[in-house]
């Protein structure tokens, strides 16, 4: 996959395009992203068009974290089959545009776009007034094809990285797996810790996530961890480690079941199935570490009843 991102000087062909934020990848993104890729198969170049700033931050201030930052998008995303993803700057100038003329100067003469793949409710330009009126009326003008998606629905509800990311807040893993079509997941380098796990006999790979990311409360999960490829239960915390002495920065450690290997400086991906409890902080190491060893059994019995 082709990742343009930083610049608006860039020339695509023959392009069957899908525009949005795409926060998330729910099951909603996912069908017109199959569809593009479907596209693909019948000579067009496949590609994703968003903003490398969440639109709504820039305009409310309003501090809005990603149920994927944009790194954990891309490397989903390079396992879909697409040939272009565009990260396109989300500046005083690209915001002022007005739809029609994002429509000819980017779409077209940017991306030669001959296929234009929406949700029902896509807006876009200057105060929002683009819409798929306005993309069904310059249509023909343009040469291009419009197709547009209606918002899916799961137990009577529309998807959308909104309602997904509250119950990311609430903790409700398994209603986020069931929207998001994939279970919730954090992706980042494994650290060097405190290197208290192993003399506690319970190795943990440590990873920051980025300031950006939505994180679900602090507490212990049941997970599994996704390494060069490979899938490894596992429990893991999220949290700041009150009983060691408060980490100050949030902090997502795992420790896998039935693995014994060095990954320092490897990119793993952790992915979180259900929450057991809440971060505590302990009097001291002899507690945490019993209670460590119930959240190994709490997430071994969860893969083993619910999973298998
Ligand atoms: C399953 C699990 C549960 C944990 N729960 C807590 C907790 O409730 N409170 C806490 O302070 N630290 C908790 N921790 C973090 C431990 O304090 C940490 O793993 C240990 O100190 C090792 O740190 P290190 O990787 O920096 O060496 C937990 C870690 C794991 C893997
Ligand atoms: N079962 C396991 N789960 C997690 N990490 C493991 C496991 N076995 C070995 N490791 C390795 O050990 C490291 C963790 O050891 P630990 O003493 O907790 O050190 P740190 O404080 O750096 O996390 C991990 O980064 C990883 O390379």
């Amino acid at each position: 996959m082709k990742f343009i991102s930083g610049t608006t000087d860039f020339k695509l062909h023959n392009s069957a395009v899908t525009l949005g934020k795409f926060d998330g990848l729910h099951k909603g993104h996912q069908i017109l992203i199959h569809k593009i890729i479907e596209l693909a198969g019948k000579g067009y170049q496949s590609v994703m068009f968003t903003f490398s700033y969440h639109p709504s931050n820039l305009f409310t201030n309003k501090e809005i974290g990603l149920i994927y930052t944009e790194m954990e998008k891309r490397h989903q995303l390079e396992k879909s089959g697409l040939d272009v993803m565009i990260s396109y700057p989300f500046t005083k100038e690209t915001a002022s545009m007005e739809a029609e003329q994002f429509i000819k100067e980017v779409l077209i003469d940017k991306m030669d776009a001959k296929v234009i793949v929406v949700g029902s409710d896509y807006h876009f330009g200057y105060e929002r007034k683009g819409n798929i009126e306005l993309l069904e009326k310059l249509s023909e003008q343009y040469n291009y094809e419009l197709i547009v998606f209606d918002k899916i629905e799961s137990h009577n509800q529309v998807i959308g990285s909104t309602s997904i990311r509250e119950e990311i807040k609430k903790g409700n893993m398994e209603t986020v797996h069931e929207l998001l079509g994939r279970p919730y997941s954090i992706i980042g380098e494994v650290l060097h810790g405190r290197k208290l796990g192993r003399t506690l006999g319970i190795p943990t790979t440590n990873l920051i996530p980025e300031e950006d990311k939505l994180l679900p409360p602090n507490g212990v999960y049941a997970s599994k961890t996704i390494i060069d490829g490979k899938s490894y239960e596992g429990v893991t915390n999220i949290g700041y480690k009150p009983t060691v002495g408060a980490d100050p920065r949030v902090g997502v450690e795992t420790h896998m079941f039935d693995f014994n290997e060095d990954v320092y400086g490897k990119i793993i991906e952790v992915e979180l199935y259900r929450l057991e409890r809440g971060e505590t902080k302990f009097q001291s190491i002899d507690e945490l570490k019993a209670q460590m060893e119930k959240d190994i059994v709490f997430a071994k019995d969860y893969f083993r009843d619910y999973q298998n």
